[in-house]
């Protein structure tokens, strides 16, 4: 009785950060679902990745009353003054596929120098809860472009994304170690300290609040 359980959906219809939160959440106890396949798609028309993630955040935790929490992602290039950015999962169209884009950007940036070809993933999080202020944090990850992919763990533009410093592209990297050092790990870090300033320490305390109660 009053235990402590902290649920809220994933506002993401991406197998691939469903993976990557739920491995971040088992560690923490904290239950965790994606939204259906079939929840109403939110229509990600903001310029920032802030404004997207609040989006999808707040629909969903308004659909369902519940708390939801969202992330905004995508590569900033700086050989393409930051592109793709906010457009990053619809790069090459539409309903693009993650080969059609890495594809693409293999072609932007094939006249590019390997000294210029330096990119970095960025994260904004929401956490939006009925009745509540949303919350928003974010992380980025520095690295840059190789001109053929490597890997096959990951997804999007993990397979051309390569640590300098380990010379090992996203893709090469297990789960677990992608979630040490992502851009989505380091704002998901940051949302649960903005959580534990507001007086949820986590899943130890029994008499602890659950978010959004
Ligand atoms: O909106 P949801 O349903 O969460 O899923 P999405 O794939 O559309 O996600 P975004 O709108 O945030 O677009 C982010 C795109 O940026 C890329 N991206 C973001 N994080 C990435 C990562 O960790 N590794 C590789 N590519 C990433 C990838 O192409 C994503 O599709
Ligand atoms: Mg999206």
């Amino acid at each position: 009785m009053g235990q402590f359980q902290t649920k809220l959906l994933l506002a993401t219809k991406n197998q691939g950060k469903v993976k990557e939160f739920q491995h971040f959440f088992a560690e923490l106890g904290w239950h965790v679902e994606a939204v259906p396949q079939d929840a109403p798609d939110v229509v990600e028309d903001k310029d920032t990745f802030a404004g997207n993630a609040i989006k999808k955040a707040e629909e969903i935790a308004k659909a369902y009353h519940m708390p939801a929490l969202a992330d905004d992602s995508g590569l900033e290039v700086d050989a393409l003054q930051g592109r793709p950015g906010v457009y990053s999962a619809r790069y090459a169209g539409e309903h693009a596929t993650d080969v059609e884009n890495n594809t693409k950007l293999v072609g932007e940036l094939a006249e590019v120098s390997d000294e210029s070809r330096t990119a970095r993933f960025v994260s904004a999080i929401a956490l939006a809860r009925p009745g509540q202020e949303t919350l928003v944090s974010f992380g980025t990850l520095d690295g840059a472009i190789l001109r053929a992919g490597r890997g096959t763990q990951g997804f999007g533009y993990d397979p051309l994304f390569v640590l300098p410093d380990r010379d090992k592209t996203l893709a090469e990297l297990s789960l677990e170690e992608k979630n040490l050092i992502s851009h989505r790990a380091k704002a998901l870090r940051g949302m649960i300290e903005m959580l534990k300033m507001e007086g949820h320490t986590g899943a130890e305390s029994e008499t602890d609040k659950g978010i959004g109660e």
